[in-house]
């Protein structure tokens, strides 16, 4: 058997693949034969029926004392493997791996790969809460001065706790689920009063998504140190944004229906396990100093983001550069005692950059529309247009030189209603 450090697939996927024996992200799929969802694991452009062969073991009474990931797995989405909470994930990877490395399981394996190609992707998880952050100071700090022009560009809270909202997550959609353009009201300064119809500023923006299990209950906090524990996973997010209804409505009480009509999300989950690699200091948090229960090993992840327009690249996101990590969110939305839920999932918030081509929303690119963007058809935008279609993909290093894949999130808008 090859050294569990240095694992090589008896499958036929190329080194540089980001979806190699590295990655290993957990979906919900069907196929024609068998319309009943279930959970796959990606390897290559071959997805594997997860518990159809871990049922093998099952049944043949081989599982022991381990966590009985078949059960979990032979059901329509991920939220109860999440429950099984993070000694089952881990033991669960190492499983994978084992079968997916080891000759010996090729025989038993095999029939239960299916090319992508073949099979129906679904929402990976039953979307229990959603919190969207405001981790990217860039970010913050360009919607301020478009938004706020009078205020100074962060609020005063904003460099000593992750500011979040609470999402519908009832309108959490997998990649390449249509978006309908929403309709609202709007009311531009100039308006003497509001107006009703389809946005006319529909935007995007780059995210990551974290995918949490491992309940706790009420009155009970996790710690910045004990976060890793309940991070899952990664998904790419894409919080479409109708900015006309949302620079109207957001006063005092934060986003609400600018951003509550679809939010979409990878159709794998790429595990925190996978990303060790890419685990990285934060950009600095000395000035002010935080609070203790905002400290401890709260790593910041280095990965890449490219967001595409119609084909043409618009934007390439760092998520280095965020200010606050996943670990100290979650850290943050259970000071208060809050529970949190297998399957929820939370966002890190706008990614942007320093500089206009890591800017992740087209209200920075374009500067509100002031600057629009040309793209390599010779169209020019401010915001999207009926028919468009914008996809985001993302990358972080491995071991030995590999990438790690967080699989695409795509979606085209169709006509207001
Ligand atoms: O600054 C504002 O008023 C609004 C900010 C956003 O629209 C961004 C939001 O959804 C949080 C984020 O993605 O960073
Ligand atoms: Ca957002
Ligand atoms: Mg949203």
């Amino acid at each position: 058997m090859t050294p569990p450090d240095q694992p090589s697939t008896w499958l036929d996927v190329p080194a540089d693949h980001p979806f190699g024996i590295h990655t290993l992200p957990y979906g919900v799929f069907s196929t024609g034969a068998d319309p009943a969802r279930r959970v796959g694991v990606r390897i290559g452009d071959l997805v594997l029926d997860a518990g159809a062969v871990a049922a093998i073991g099952r049944d043949a009474g081989l599982v022991g004392d381990g966590p009985d990931l078949a059960t979990a797995w032979l059901t329509p989405s991920l939220n109860a493997f999440l429950a099984l909470g993070r000694p089952a994930w881990t033991v669960a990877r190492q499983w994978l791996t084992e079968v997916l490395t080891d000759e010996v399981h090729r025989d038993g394996v095999s029939p239960h790969l299916h090319p992508l190609a073949d099979v129906v992707l679904h929402l990976p998880v039953e979307v229990a809460d959603y919190v969207d952050f405001y981790a990217s100071e860039h970010h913050a700090s360009n919607v301020g001065k478009i938004f706020r022009p009078d205020n100074a560009a962060l609020p005063p809270n904003w460099k000593h706790l992750p500011i979040g909202y609470h999402g519908r997550s009832g309108t959490v959609v997998v990649s390449g689920t249509d978006v309908v353009r929403p309709t609202g009201q709007r009311k531009a300064p100039s308006d003497p009063a509001p107006v009703f119809g389809p946005s006319t500023r529909l935007d995007i923006e780059a995210e990551l998504g974290y995918v949490v299990g491992g309940s706790t209950g009420l009155g009970s906090r996790v710690s910045v140190d004990e976060a890793g524990d309940h991070l899952f996973g990664v998904v790419i997010l894409n919080d479409w944004s109708a900015r006309d209804i949302q620079a109207w409505e957001y006063v005092p009480l934060g986003p609400f229906l600018g951003k509550s009509f679809a939010t979409s999300v990878s159709a794998w989950v790429t595990p925190l396990d996978a990303l060790s690699e890419a685990r990285t200091a934060l950009p600095g948090q000395t000035d002010p100093q935080i609070l203790p229960y905002l400290q401890g090993d709260a790593f910041g992840l280095d990965i890449h983001l490219e967001v595409t327009l119609n084909g043409t690249v618009v934007s390439r996101p760092e998520h280095a550069a965020m200010y606050w990590s996943p670990a100290q969110m979650l850290a943050h939305l259970t000071v208060n005692g809050a529970s949190i839920r297998n399957g929820d999932l939370f966002a890190s918030g706008t990614i942007s950059g320093p500089t206009r081509e890591s800017r992740g929303s087209l209200l920075e690119l374009t500067w509100n529309a002031t600057e629009p963007l040309t793209l390599d058809d010779g169209t020019t935008r401010g915001f999207l247009e009926d028919g468009d279609t914008v996809t985001m993909t993302a990358w972080a290093p491995g071991p030995d030189g590999a990438r790690i894949g967080v699989a695409e999130v795509t979606g085209t808008i169709i006509p207001a209603r």
